[in-house]
């Protein structure tokens, strides 16, 4: 069993192998707690040793500080925001404690002397509306310095782990460890992880503040009266106990705890549930004659399993409201309200002539201890909340530092920018890879040298290699064993920026953006994206213009919307809102349609975009920037008009750039191909050109004669 953290690093954890580890069992669940303490990353789980670790987290607050106050007039917000939160929440409390306290004072008098001093009753009563407008006056406006200050911090910090993702290659960024790290820093409630620090921090610095106020004001207020002070006390005692009995009776969430279920019913009760009401198993499960099968299975480990069946949520609720020992603690903490008064009741009893504190008194005593007492558990618990805030912080700065798995170069490429309109030369010396992650390789010593503005097809069977072969050349990854030269340089030396600015590429698993059509193909060539004439002829020449045309919004339109519009009780049948489907999102979902889908774009149509894409990069550009064209099987969705369409215009737009193609088609453009590569089993099998490779009669040629007599 494994449980995660929310620390960077996940822990493995045996119960077998800890003895005091308390087990217990809810319902099929076992549930584990007290689990060792070093088990546990979690800041501030519950104990002061871990509000102590939060000083080495703090260097990283200051930065945060020092980054906000790099942000436009944040300092001055903040300073505005911080300053009225003290006003509220410290100084006008103590001063309406203060007047409370004088109003005791006229009445102890009214009571001892049947004499009022009208003045100053006055006074307080002025004092204390004054508290209670200039209270309802500061919130407003802390409220309104909130708004401007959240939104510049969420914004801040938005792009600041924008950009932390964005740079992360895809090795990386394909990492589990790397995912967990990025999620733990992503907000799930859409306030950056900054301005929830600062509301914590700020939050500690009125709890604080706000104890101080009263507690000085308290002491002056009751100084004449030792018994009240006596009280006070007791009073203070009593509730704070109270609120420590309320923390036992909690929740399991404050230990370290951990809960699993080997019970074989409920796993494959489980399993069954999601075969049938996961679409993707659809296929397998009716041709498989499945449903009888599963359904039997179901009933029967419905059966056995009975009321220990539940959803561990749920029956781990109910069974802590039943734990007798937590009720038992709160009982008797409750019982302790009492304790201060009888006490008072028993000193009075024993000398009643020294009794100078009112009922009145007695009550206002209370009241503000009850404020007080929770004060102090709020800073207790604001200050375990910045602790595991400070973690969080960290991890925000941390994710910004992740170093990449593929090094940059320092050379420039290409030396002189004039020669790539002749194309560039490509070599493989001897390269191994295998993905990350896997034991099989994908390339095993892959050798081949392809001269400047040659055509290069690499046709073989699934898995044999063919797209690793573009991956490797764009440094997506890099290879285990051997070199990859470009115009005779390794491209590890080569800058990252430069290598792929001199290649254009299309993979065969191309992704369309959610933005609109022009920003897709325009994204081609991002300096240009917003050059209408270079984004209609790359439309143009990628055989697009003519359905995009068609669409209401032509260009204009979104493949998927990235902002959802917003709708409810909408007419029942209503198909369309603000000129678009109606966005169905849940049965969309159920349905499992693809976004394309909603817009009623077909597979070959969202090729065309994608070759556009590409086109807007390597043919419609003017400036020759581009040296190298890789195309993984762009023609895989396309009619053979289109497909021979698209072969004759390449052919005729390339110029002299170096050309490699992956395809399973041995087609028109094998026969103009300058080198043919035949992979097999990750390695090349045969390689020349297509006269060289008919002549060698090996597996080229027999595939080559398997497709043509299929036309014959
Ligand atoms: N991201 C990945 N992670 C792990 N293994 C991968 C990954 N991508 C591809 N592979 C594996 O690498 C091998 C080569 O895959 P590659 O995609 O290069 O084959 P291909 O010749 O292009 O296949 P196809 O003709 O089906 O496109 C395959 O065994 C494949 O399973």
């Amino acid at each position: 069993m494994t449980i995660n953290h929310t620390s960077d690093e996940t822990c493995a954890f045996n119960p077998g192998d800890h003895s005091r580890v308390k087990h217990t069992k809810v319902g099929v669940w076992d549930l584990y707690e007290d689990i060792p303490r070093k088990l546990d990353h979690v800041p501030g789980a519950s104990s002061i040793e871990k509000i102590l670790e939060m000083k080495q987290d703090l260097p990283y607050l200051w930065r945060m500080l020092a980054d906000i106050a790099s942000i436009k007039s944040c300092w001055f917000l903040l300073g505005t925001y911080t300053f009225l939160c003290f006003l509220i929440d410290a100084i006008l409390p103590a001063v309406s404690l203060w007047f409370s306290g004088q109003m005791l004072i006229i009445v102890q008098t009214v009571v001892d002397t049947r004499a009022v001093d009208k003045s100053l009753l006055l006074r307080i009563v002025a004092g204390t509306m004054c508290c209670s407008v200039s209270q309802s006056l500061l919130s407003f406006w802390s409220h309104k310095i909130n708004v401007p200050l959240e939104q510049r911090l969420n914004q801040h910090f938005d792009q600041h782990l924008f950009r932390a993702r964005a740079r992360l290659d895809l090795p990386t960024y394909e990492d589990p460890v790397i995912q967990h790290q990025l999620a733990g820093v992503t907000p799930s409630n859409g306030r950056s992880i900054a301005v929830t620090t600062v509301y914590i921090t700020t939050g500690v610095m009125q709890a604080c503040l706000y104890v101080i106020g009263q507690f000085a004001v308290m002491f002056h207020v009751f100084r004449e009266q030792p018994d009240a002070l006596l009280l006070a006390l007791f009073m203070l005692a009593a509730l704070l106990m109270q609120q420590a009995g309320g923390r036992f009776g909690g929740v399991i969430t404050a230990r370290v705890w951990a809960a699993t279920t080997k019970n074989e019913d409920y796993l494959r009760k489980q399993g069954s549930k999601r075969i049938v009401y996961n679409s993707g198993h659809r296929k397998e499960m009716i041709a498989g004659n499945l449903v009888q099968y599963l359904v039997a299975q179901f009933v029967a480990a419905s059966k056995r399993l009975g009321e220990d069946e539940g959803d561990f949520a749920e029956l781990a609720s109910s069974w802590r409201n039943h734990r007798s020992n937590w009720h038992l603690v709160s009982t008797i903490m409750r019982s302790f309200d009492l304790l201060p008064q009888v006490l008072f009741i028993l000193n009075a009893a024993r000398l009643p002539a020294s009794i100078p504190v009112s009922i009145a008194s007695i009550r206002l005593i209370q009241q503000s201890l009850h404020t007080f007492a929770w004060e102090l558990h709020s800073i207790y618990d604001n200050i375990q909340g910045l602790s595991k805030q400070l973690t969080d912080v960290r991890k925000l700065y941390d994710v910004a530092e992740i170093p990449n798995r593929i090094q940059d170069g320092d050379k420039p490429f290409p030396e002189d920018t004039q020669k790539i309109a002749a194309g560039i030369s490509l070599e493989f010396i001897n390269v191994s890879f295998r993905y990350p992650g896997s034991d099989t390789y994908a390339l095993r010593g892959v050798s081949f040298k392809l001269l400047a503005g040659q055509l290069c097809i690499i046709v073989g069977s699934n898995g044999s290699g063919k797209s690793t072969i573009l991956k490797l050349i764009t440094r997506l990854y890099d290879p285990e064993e051997g070199e990859i030269l470009l115009d005779g340089r390794n491209i590890r030396t080569l800058r990252l920026y430069d290598l792929r600015q001199a290649i254009s590429v299309l993979f065969q698993d191309y992704t369309l953006f959610p933005l609109s059509i022009r920003d897709n193909i325009g994204l081609g060539d991002p300096e240009h994206a917003c050059d209408k004439e270079r984004i209609e002829r790359a439309a143009e020449l990628g055989g697009a213009s003519e359905f995009i045309a068609r669409l209401p919004e032509g260009l204009d339109t979104y493949l998927e919307r990235p902002v959802k519009d917003h709708y409810g009780d909408l007419p029942a049948g209503t198909h369309t809102l603000f000129g678009r489907r109606v966005d169905y999102n849940g049965l969309r979902g159920a349905g499992e349609m693809s976004s394309t889908a909603q817009i009623g774009l077909s597979g070959g149509q969202m090729q065309r975009l994608a070759v556009a894409r590409s086109f807007m990069r390597s043919i419609v550009s003017d400036e020759q920037k581009v040296g190298l064209l890789l195309f993984d099987e762009p023609s895989a969705s396309l009619d053979p008009t289109a497909e021979h369409d698209l072969f004759v215009r390449l052919r005729a737009l390339r110029g002299n750039k170096t050309m490699v193609f992956s395809s399973h088609r041995f087609g028109s453009l094998t026969r103009h191909a300058d080198m043919i590569l035949y992979m097999s089993n990750s390695a090349i099998l045969e390689s020349g050109n297509h006269e060289q490779l008919l002549a060698r009669d090996g597996e080229y040629a027999r595939l080559w004669k398997l497709q043509a007599q299929a036309f014959l």
